[in-house]
């Protein structure tokens, strides 16, 4: 990001636009950094019912508002932008989760099928 210019060497709006693509290209190769674990997290869990661990998203909700806070920014802002993230993964690991279940129970009949 060294190539980046400073919010205050920013002149004009292109300056800034350029700026924030620049940035916002790094979030999401972060993002789907990220995404590379939450697969393997649907992976690794049995059943549909653990997608969603809820003392799990409510320490990291608080650890993430709080650091937020720290570096300036609305902690109620980083709070919303998690939230919708991970219900995003919650979601998508219970579909994937009851996918596989799905599949499995197709492809393992039981002792009258
Ligand atoms: C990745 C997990 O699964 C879900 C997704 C989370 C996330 O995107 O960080 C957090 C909690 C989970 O309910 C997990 O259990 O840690």
């Amino acid at each position: 990001m060294s190539h980046l210019k400073l919010p205050a060497d920013c002149t004009t709006k292109a300056d800034i636009r350029t700026a924030i693509d620049t940035i916002d290209e790094e979030l999401i190769q972060i993002f789907a950094k990220r995404q590379g674990y939450v697969r393997r997290m649907a992976e690794l869990k049995q059943h549909p019912d653990e997608a969603f661990d809820g003392e799990r998203i409510e320490t990291m909700v608080a650890a993430i508002k709080k650091r937020a806070e720290d570096l300036g920014l609305e902690g109620d802002q980083a709070e919303n932008v998690w939230r919708v993230l991970i219900d995003w993964n919650v979601a998508y690991e219970q579909r994937t989760i009851a996918a596989r279940l799905a599949a499995s129970d197709v492809k393992a009949p039981g002792p009258a099928g």
